[in-house]
């Protein structure tokens, strides 16, 4: 990123913004000199903490208050959706401010990233659906076109989500007409196609990396006869675009697994890669053949060969779809079942996403590894209390006690470079039990690598098991709905 910090403020430079010249601010004074925060009322929860409520003191306008820790994978969250930000279909930035803040519970303050967004007061789009009478393709296609508008902001930018389901997909308001608004950055990716990074290393390439060096190689020989390059993460994109539109046609997702289970089974693995999946004919009968075209197209197993977002928006069914009602509504009611569906897709994404090889990989002493630092920090005996948020302290905050878990899905999700990755692994979870203690669904997580009670005797799956640790926090932080 081509940014020029001065006094406290983060400006883009004029190449990295998009068409139109942007300006955007990253304040260092504290937030409640401008905001109210309303620290013990939450909008939803996701895996970096409580989304709050706030008001602009000034024009007594709400706001959403996402915290995030102030760490690079933070910065690029906050640089990428400021970047995309301005369109109707994203849910805008309106400020952002780093803050030392401590929370109840933890030993000093902390360096934190302050997002103010677009208060999305409609809640998620399934939950909406759910409760829609008369739902009809013509609406399904209304709100994939706002998605795909979105999606194509991301694209055009060069910016891939990654990260694209259900639970990102926010209404503005309650009417008839709200707009449907893509958020969360916190995978997003600049994807050019271009893969020649400097920092490649061969023991972190994904298999998806050596398959677009493939796709390359195919194209110069004159193989593959087309000069559009090989952007395997926007194509993820388009297979999760994909995905919300099965579930929104028919109310349940492509691939399942005959089993139910919390977690991705290898038979929904095996159904996935070989792109296995249905239309059942007692519920799809009725729905149009071009909605089924933009359904096999878009989940087209082969990256190179799905549809593209430009292609999407100009599809017929898009701009043209009929009145047919659905019955997707009556299926999304069942609760228990969409949280299935939501947590099958959000593991998906995971596995698809490849790790971005243009991070160099710190040494530990480096390393922003919340529990390193953590540690580093006690050892220097930094001061961090300068300028904390004062109604925090106030605040019984749950999240302190799953703040382990959150350590190891941050190390899973990015581990950084140290001498020997299982210790470090075990050190991590040894200290999330201590603060969460065994419970029934930790210890059935742990189990499946042979957790002795010391170390793991089998090798872990490090995405999946940042995954089951996510759903063990939204968990946690859910039953404690007054944090
Ligand atoms: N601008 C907003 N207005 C209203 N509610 C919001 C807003 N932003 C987020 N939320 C609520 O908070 C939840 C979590 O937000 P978000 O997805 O940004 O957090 P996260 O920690 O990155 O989550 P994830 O676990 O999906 O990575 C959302 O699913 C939504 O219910």
């Amino acid at each position: 990123m081509n940014n020029l910090v001065t006094d406290g403020k983060i400006l883009f430079s004029r190449e990295e913004s998009s068409a139109e010249e942007t300006e955007l601010f990253r304040y260092t004074h504290p937030i409640t000199n401008d905001y109210t925060v309303h620290w013990k009322e939450k909008l939803g929860t996701g895996i970096s903490g409580p989304v709050r409520p706030c008001v602009h003191k000034a024009s007594k306008t709400r706001y959403a208050l996402k915290c995030l820790p102030d760490i690079p994978k933070s910065h690029t969250e906050v640089n990428l959706h400021m970047k995309c930000s301005n369109h109707p279909n994203i849910v805008k930035v309106f400020d952002v401010y780093t803050n030392d803040v401590q929370f109840p519970g933890e030993e000093q303050a902390k360096s934190r990233v302050l997002m103010v967004l677009e208060f999305m007061e409609g809640g998620e789009l399934f939950d909406r659906i759910s409760k829609e009478s008369g739902f009809t393709e013509k609406k399904a296609a209304r709100f994939l076109k706002q998605i795909a508008l979105a999606v194509h902001r991301c694209h055009h930018l060069n910016v891939a989500h990654r990260d694209l389901k259900p639970e990102n997909l926010l209404l503005r308001d309650n009417s008839e007409e709200a707009e449907v608004k893509l958020t969360d950055f916190g995978f997003a990716k600049v994807d050019d196609g271009n893969l020649q990074t400097p920092h490649f290393t061969p023991y972190y390439v994904a298999p998806q990396v050596l398959e677009a060096q493939r796709h390359k190689a195919k194209q110069k020989k004159g193989i593959i006869q087309t000069n559009k390059p090989y952007t395997y993460d926007k194509s993820c994109d388009m297979w999760s675009v994909g995905v919300i539109l099965y579930i929104m046609l028919c109310g349940y997702p492509p691939f399942y697994s005959e089993t139910p289970s919390r977690t991705i089974t290898n038979e929904m693995r095996r159904k996935i890669r070989s792109g296995h999946y249905q239309f059942p004919e007692e519920d799809w009968s009725f729905i149009s053949e071009d909605a089924k075209d933009v359904v096999k197209r878009l989940l087209h197993v082969d990256p190179s060969c799905r549809m593209d977002i430009n292609e999407l928006l100009t599809h017929t069914w898009l701009n043209d779809a009929p009145d047919t009602v659905l019955h997707s509504p009556a299926v999304f009611i069942d609760k228990d079942g969409m949280e299935d569906v939501k947590l099958a897709h959000s593991q998906h994404l995971t596995e698809m996403r490849v790790p971005d090889t243009t991070v160099t990989l710190k040494p530990l002493t480096n390393t922003n590894n919340p529990i390193f630092r953590k540690r580093k920090l006690r050892q220097n005996s930094i001061e961090e209390t300068k300028g904390s948020c004062e109604p925090l302290t106030k605040v019984k905050d749950n999240n302190v006690k799953v703040k382990p878990l959150r350590d190891i899905i941050a190390y899973c999700i990015l581990p950084p470079k140290v001498d020997d990755h299982e210790k470090t692994l075990n050190n991590l979870v040894i200290s999330a039990i201590q603060s969460v203690g065994l419970t029934d669904q930790f210890s059935k997580v742990l189990k499946q690598w042979q957790w002795d009670g010391a170390q793991f005797k089998t090798k872990v799956e490090k995405s999946k098991f940042a995954h089951e640790l996510g759903q063990i926090v939204k968990d946690m932080t859910r039953l404690h709905s007054h944090v």
